[in-house]
């Protein structure tokens, strides 16, 4: 053990954490402390490294295969010759790898920051004690450092989540830690979990020629997701891949394909290959926390104020260690509001949770943001809804899509959004006008859908104009009648998106 090192800022975590280190910091020293994530135990975190990024160069190469598949629909005859596993894989960590390695040097040889790869643990509330883990920084891997600082921020994210049946089977399984950087495809494989990871990698995989089971104890996948979308694509899951729903695993062995599942339902499901995909654990039980005066929630959330303060004077947290959402762009928004909050003490900005979009990058593309048809409802509002088939706009229909829907939630009384839910081609994008009007919206509450819809040009005969109609189809009233005493729920936040029962 070294003598403790004092810092102005210390670090836990290289995902969002990293972008802490602000033009503004540059005068302070700063420690960042980042054990690595996946089986090389990369630096930059989940989404560079086996999250976001990753996933959807995957999903890219298999909508590639399945374009190839589907040509001669539209009289493009071609044929898929086979699937290269190997070089989709080294294509997409060729090219993740080198800017995680960069960002590591980067981060080590910069003046101000000093870097230690390795596990951090709070020895008391500003006090931490690191051991190195990692090769490729300036400390010897096995070596204890004690550092101490003004101000720490806890930004060490989530990891898988594995259920106790798969663990105690001792059988090898796969997460999406893994998963990626497998040598071969295997003929078959199972999947356990129905949502956003499970949606993803079973579109992923089934693309690329491999038979797949998916195992969920749900009764519908993305069940987070407005009902009439979630129970869509599960239908349409249904005709994709071998989905086993309410039917949770009751015991797991090596057999059959490689290994066997006994479902709770009295099926039994088979693959080569098995894939944990049953949601992700805040990384706050491995911290130290018992000896600070940072408080957890019931989940392992890390608690925090709307600043992301902790209840340990000087600890922040933020992202997956301490969100309700598991999302990169939100654990980007805090970490802005946390950086800004760490020089401006008395200036302190606030976190947005209002109104948190989400997209599921699957076949067809699931995207969400704001109330679902059942949240209005429950939250009292006069609810209207307008669902628009793709297939019935211009461009929808040269796709000859037959499976796109767009819902739209409206406030009958004000003619106002309250959420939009999508599934179809482009999903992602198309929902994104709908998070402005929402997320933008002045005092005075934001653009009717009338406004929305006619306040604006929407280019013909482009895929948006799904937006255009289901707007227009809405059955609102027009904004003068909302009554002045009207306000079913006063302050509401957006709900959560992927949140799965
Ligand atoms: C397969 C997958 C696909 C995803 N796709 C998307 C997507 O398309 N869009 C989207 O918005 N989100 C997506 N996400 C979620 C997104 O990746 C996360 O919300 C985001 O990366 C969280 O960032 P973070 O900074 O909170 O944590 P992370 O990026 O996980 O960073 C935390 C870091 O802290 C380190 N750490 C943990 N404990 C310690 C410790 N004690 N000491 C030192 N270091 C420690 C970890 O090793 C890690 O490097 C996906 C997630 C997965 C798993
Ligand atoms: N596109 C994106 O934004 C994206 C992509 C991937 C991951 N993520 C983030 O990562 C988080 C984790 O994703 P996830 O899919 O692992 O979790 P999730 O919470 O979305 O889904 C977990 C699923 O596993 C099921 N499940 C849980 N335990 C089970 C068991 N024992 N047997 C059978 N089924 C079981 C649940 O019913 C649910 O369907 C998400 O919340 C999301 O925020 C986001």
């Amino acid at each position: 053990m070294t003598d403790s090192t004092h810092y102005d800022l210390i670090i836990l975590g290289s995902g969002s954490g990293n972008s802490l280190v602000t033009s503004e910091m540059e005068s302070r020293r700063t420690a960042v402390v980042d054990r690595g994530v996946g089986s090389e135990g990369a630096f930059g975190g989940t989404c560079l490294n086996v999250g976001c990024i990753p996933t959807k160069m995957f999903v890219y190469a298999a909508e590639v295969a399945s374009t190839v598949r589907d040509a001669a629909r539209f009289g493009v005859d071609a044929t898929l010759d086979g699937v290269r596993w190997r070089d989709i894989r080294d294509r997409v960590f060729g090219r993740i790898d080198p800017i995680s390695e960069g960002g590591r040097d980067y981060r080590r040889d910069a003046d101000h920051t000093d870097l230690y790869l390795g596990h951090g643990r709070f020895v008391g509330d500003r006090e931490v004690e690191v051991v190195i883990t990692r090769p490729g920084g300036r400390h010897e891997v096995g070596t204890r450092h004690r550092i101490t600082a003004d101000q720490v921020v806890v930004a060490t994210g989530a990891r898988p989540r594995v259920p106790q049946v798969v663990l105690d089977a001792g059988v090898p399984f796969h997460t999406s830690d893994s998963v990626m950087r497998i040598d071969e495809l295997p003929a078959s494989m199972v999947v356990v979990g129905g949502g956003v990871v499970a949606a993803e990698f079973a579109h992923v995989f089934s693309s690329l020629g491999v038979r797949v089971s998916v195992v969920t104890r749900s009764s519908r996948m993305l069940r987070g997701v407005d009902e009439e979308i979630s129970q869509a694509f599960t239908d349409l899951a249904r005709q994709a891949w071998h989905l086993h729903t309410d039917a949770r695993p009751t015991a797991v062995r090596a057999g059959g394909e490689g290994v066997e599942l006994d479902l709770a339902d009295g099926a039994t499901v088979t693959g080569e290959l098995l894939l944990v995909a049953t949601g992700r654990t805040p990384n706050s039980d491995d911290l130290g926390l018992e000896r600070t005066a940072v408080r957890t929630h019931d989940d392992g959330r890390v608690a925090v104020d709307e600043h992301g303060r902790t209840d340990a004077a000087g600890v922040w947290a933020l992202g997956d260690v301490s969100s309700t959402y598991q999302l990169k762009h939100v654990a980007n928004h805090e970490a802005r509001v946390v950086a800004h909050n760490l020089v401006h003490p008395q200036d302190l900005r606030t976190v947005d949770h209002r109104y948190v979009p989400a997209a599921v990058f699957t076949h067809p593309q699931v995207a969400t943001v704001g109330l679902s048809e059942a949240g209005a409802r429950e939250a009292g509002y006069d609810v209207t809804v307008k669902v628009q088939r793709y297939g019935d706009i211009a461009y929808g229909w040269a796709m000859e899509d037959t499976t796109g829907l767009f819902k739209l939630v409206g406030d009958r009384r004000t003619g106002r959004l309250l959420g939009a839910h999508a599934m179809g081609p482009h999903a992602s994008s198309l929902i994104q006008p709908v998070i402005q009007a929402l997320s933008l919206a002045g005092p005075e509450g934001g653009p009717t859908a009338e406004q929305l819809a006619r306040g604006q040009y929407w280019i013909h005969p482009a895929l948006s104009e799904v937006l255009e109609n289901a707007l227009l189809g809405l059955d609102v009233q027009p904004f003068h009648d909302a009554t002045a005493e009207y306000d079913p729920a006063g302050e509401h936040e957006g709900g959560t998106p992927l949140d799965v029962a």
